[in-house]
């Protein structure tokens, strides 16, 4: 369903992203691997189109999507949980809820009971702050509202990052129970291994600007850890 080809993107002057393919299958749990600055969040930036491919393309559903804004491809089915969440601190929760729905193929302020489904606590606290929320609850409100337009694909920018034990057990639990509603594809960048194995069906590993290593995840060696990501 989704398809990056030969995808070249960086920053000004430097190229980060010299030369990655990857693909997701329609319910799959898909990780990107590989050491601090390698370009994971650039790549989860340029599927999403917030940052602009300089050469190669993003496909989703054969639609050719590398020109397009980040709105359409939200409309088109990708949902984005970004790293550091980005929480509108000003809004509401429900009025954070409302923007994720604003990529939603039908229009509508509903919020989908799906979409909430997974985080009974949040509609306790719709008229508090977003900014007044702590990590974990922002966590959550970060997959509501990606969930909100009740996307295909769902791009997961490091979600355990900062997060207390106890919480990231409860979002592994929330990515279980998304791959096992079976509706949803997840591109999961993540460092740790054992959260990674706990979720994951397959897994990419880049390397100077390239994918250096792919394959299931069950078949990820001490090898390829060792030369790829131990630091
Ligand atoms: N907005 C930016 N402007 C310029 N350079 C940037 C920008 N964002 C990231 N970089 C650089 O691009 C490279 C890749 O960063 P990126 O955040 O994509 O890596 P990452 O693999 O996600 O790292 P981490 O695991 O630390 O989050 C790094 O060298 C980083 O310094």
């Amino acid at each position: 369903m989704l398809a990056v080809q030969q995808l070249e993107a960086g920053y000004g002057e430097s190229v980060i992203l010299r030369n990655i393919s990857l693909n997701v299958k329609p319910g799959q749990v898909v990780c990107l691997l590989g050491r601090n600055g390698v370009g994971k969040t650039t790549l989860m930036k340029s599927i999403m189109g917030v940052l602009k491919a300089r050469r190669g393309g993003v496909s989703y559903n054969g639609a050719d999507l590398t020109k397009a804004a980040p709105a359409r491809r939200a409309k088109s089915g990708i949902g984005y949980v970004p790293q550091g969440r980005e929480i509108f601190g000003q809004l509401t929760v429900y009025e954070n809820i409302l923007v994720g729905l604003e990529a939603a193929r039908e229009k509508t302020r509903e919020i989908p009971a799906e979409a909430i489904a997974k985080f009974p606590v949040l509609p306790t606290m719709y008229e508090r702050r977003g900014g007044d929320l702590s990590g974990g609850q922002q966590q959550q409100l970060a997959f509501a509202r990606a969930l909100a337009s009740k996307p295909e694909l769902l791009l997961l920018d490091e979600p355990c990052e900062g997060i207390q034990p106890s919480i990231v057990d409860d979002i592994r639990d929330v990515i279980r129970s998304i791959k096992a509603d079976g509706k949803t594809a997840i591109l999961l960048v993540e460092q740790s291994l054992d959260f990674v194995k706990s979720v994951g069906d397959y897994f990419y590993i880049l390397d100077k600007g390239a994918v250096a290593w792919e394959g299931q995840l069950d078949s990820l060696s001490d090898e390829v850890i060792r030369r790829y990501l131990t630091v």
